[in-house]
């Protein structure tokens, strides 16, 4: 006999991350019903292990440092560290000791009703809630059916390389390293991306003795001054930067005990843990993807109006979206909100009440079943592939929006870039003897707009969101011509980088 849906809502959204928050939000909004399917904590990766936690660890040293560079502070600060113990209650304090309470009160508020457990698709418009493990948790409701969607935003996990004695070796992952009850002795930190360069900043700060080995450079994916600025500002905390260097055996003989790497150059090093940050990959091995006809363990592959490609639709046309992480598109926290912003918007366009009490208001019409969303509609995540935002919170901090010139150039475009030294600007000199960083505009020399920008430098990513205007509205550089920086500030900047481009 076939199994009857225990409960029926218009969505069914599953995982309660920053992003299903905001898809399941929008959705509701124009009265449909939603439940939200949260296995962990309601908040997800971002407030409990990755954005909050890390971000409170990094800041202390950030605003020492600032200190440190200060006229009139310099000597007064010199010698003082951040307090490990002082930091790390802080952090506990941000991640709410990792209770969800508050994050809770906020779905029932929003009229959202929060179903605890492990989600998976099984079939069109079905999805299997499995119990939680913790016992004092309500029965599970078992199978849900959405009347119209369901949204999947279950984020990403780690990865592990398959290196000799790694995995037995207990190294820390992301989780492990922005929850740490305490400070270790010494930390080797392997990969060279965003989470080892903040990481090995942050356990610098708290006094750690860190060693950084990267397989090629840092932050290889941003223009390439960026990832030198972060090299010498890691080597000046005192971070052992090894770069070009691969990771060819682990061994921890004790549990507990120190953990030796081998690397691939043949040396040994030493550490009390051992982080390894080698990137993240969608979470879709355990969310019944192959129920629908999709690959576990493949990113879930979206149009620009989040629908999920390769599912036969519904009646009433798409039924299954996807946004955050578990697409592959984006991997930062405000671009997923962004995409969940237009799931829910487009599933409350094609099945809520645009009357509704809550309801957006805006002049875009949705998009007829089986049509394609206008590019920069509500309906579509257009900024995606041209303007998504990015700061590293590294000393010195890299913000960077849309293309390098190295990408654009990859794309076929015609393109032009200007460097400028943020060093010599006046408004870098009112902070203080020695600022350093350097910005990059490229530009579209043919339709002369911003493709992209590069800033490098403390409180860098303060210069950010004007550089995502410029490229979201493709602002031609004569009109950003009169875009007048104040003086003497910092977004200077901007007046130097037109003036080399030649205006
Ligand atoms: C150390 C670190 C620091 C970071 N710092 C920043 C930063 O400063 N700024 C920034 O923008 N980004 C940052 N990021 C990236 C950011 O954390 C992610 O892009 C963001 O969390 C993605 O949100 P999401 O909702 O897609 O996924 P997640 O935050 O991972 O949320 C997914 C949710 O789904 C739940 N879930 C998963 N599977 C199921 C299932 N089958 N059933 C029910 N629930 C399920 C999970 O428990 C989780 O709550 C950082 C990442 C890391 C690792
Ligand atoms: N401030 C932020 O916005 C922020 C902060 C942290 C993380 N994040 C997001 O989280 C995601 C994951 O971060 P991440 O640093 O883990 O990934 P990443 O993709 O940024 O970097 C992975 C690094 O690991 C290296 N690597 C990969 N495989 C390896 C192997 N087998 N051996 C040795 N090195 C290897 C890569 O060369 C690269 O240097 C990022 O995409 C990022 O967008 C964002």
């Amino acid at each position: 006999m076939t199994e009857q849906p225990a409960q029926e809502f218009d969505v069914v959204v599953i995982g309660a991350g920053p992003v299903g928050e905001n898809a399941a939000d929008r959705a509701s909004r124009t009265g449909l019903s939603v439940a939200l399917v949260e296995a962990e904590l309601v908040g997800g990766e971002c407030s409990y292990w990755a954005c909050m936690p890390s971000k409170a660890l990094l800041r202390p040293g950030a605003a020492l440092a600032a200190a440190a560079a200060a006229p009139g502070l310099a000597a007064q600060v010199e010698g003082l560290h951040v307090d490990p113990a002082a930091v790390l209650a802080w952090r506990d304090w941000m991640t709410g000791d990792w209770d969800d309470a508050g994050a809770a009160d906020w779905v029932a508020s929003a009229g959202i009703t929060l179903v605890r457990g492990h989600g998976r698709l099984a079939g069109e418009r079905l999805v299997r809630v499995a119990a939680p493990d913790d016992p004092s948790a309500p029965a599970s409701p078992g199978l849900l059916r959405a009347r119209h969607a369901v949204v999947v935003a279950t984020g990403s996990v780690p990865v592990l390389p398959d290196v000799p004695g790694l995995a037995l070796a207990a190294p820390w992952g992301s989780r492990e390293a922005t929850s740490a009850p305490s400070v270790p002795r010494s930390l080797a930190v392997v990969g060279g991306g965003v989470v080892a360069c903040e990481m090995a900043t942050a356990f610098a700060d708290l006094g750690a003795h860190v060693t950084l080995l990267a397989r090629g450079g840092l932050l290889s994916g941003a223009e390439p001054f960026a990832g030198q600025a972060v090299e010498r500002g890691l080597r000046e905390l005192g971070v052992d930067v090894r770069l070009g260097v691969g990771l060819a055996a682990v061994e921890r003989p004790e549990p507990g005990g120190p953990v030796t790497l081998t690397t691939s150059d043949g040396q040994a090093v030493t550490a009390a843990e051992l982080l390894v940050a080698t990137g993240r990959v969608p979470r879709t091995l355990d969310v019944g993807a192959e129920s629908v006809g999709l690959t576990p363990g493949a990113p879930l592959a979206v149009d620009d109006s989040m629908a999920a490609l390769g599912v036969a639709p519904g009646p009433r046309g798409p039924w299954l979206y996807a946004c955050g992480d578990v697409t592959g598109r984006a991997s930062t926290t405000h671009q997923g909100k962004y995409q969940g912003r237009v799931a829910g918007d487009v599933v409350a366009a094609r099945f809520g009440d645009p009357q509704a009490a809550g309801a957006p208001t805006h002049a875009d019409a949705p998009p007829p079943a089986g049509a394609a969303a206008r590019p920069w509609s509500r309906y579509a995540a257009t900024a995606d592939d041209v303007a998504a935002p990015q700061v590293v919170f590294t000393r010195p901090q890299v913000a960077s929006v849309g293309l390098t010139e190295r990408e654009a150039e990859r794309r076929g475009l015609p393109v032009r870039a200007v460097t400028y030294e943020l060093g010599e600007l006046a408004g870098a000199s009112v902070t203080g003897p020695g600022y350093a960083g350097t910005a990059r505009l490229v530009v579209d020399a043919e339709r002369r707009v911003v493709v992209g920008a590069t800033f490098v430098g403390p409180d860098a990513g303060d210069l950010l969101h004007a550089a995502t205007i410029a490229v979201v509205g493709q602002v031609p550089l004569d009109r950003l011509w009169h875009a007048v920086p104040a003086y003497p500030t910092l977004s200077e900047v901007w007046l130097r980088l037109l003036e080399a481009y030649g205006l």
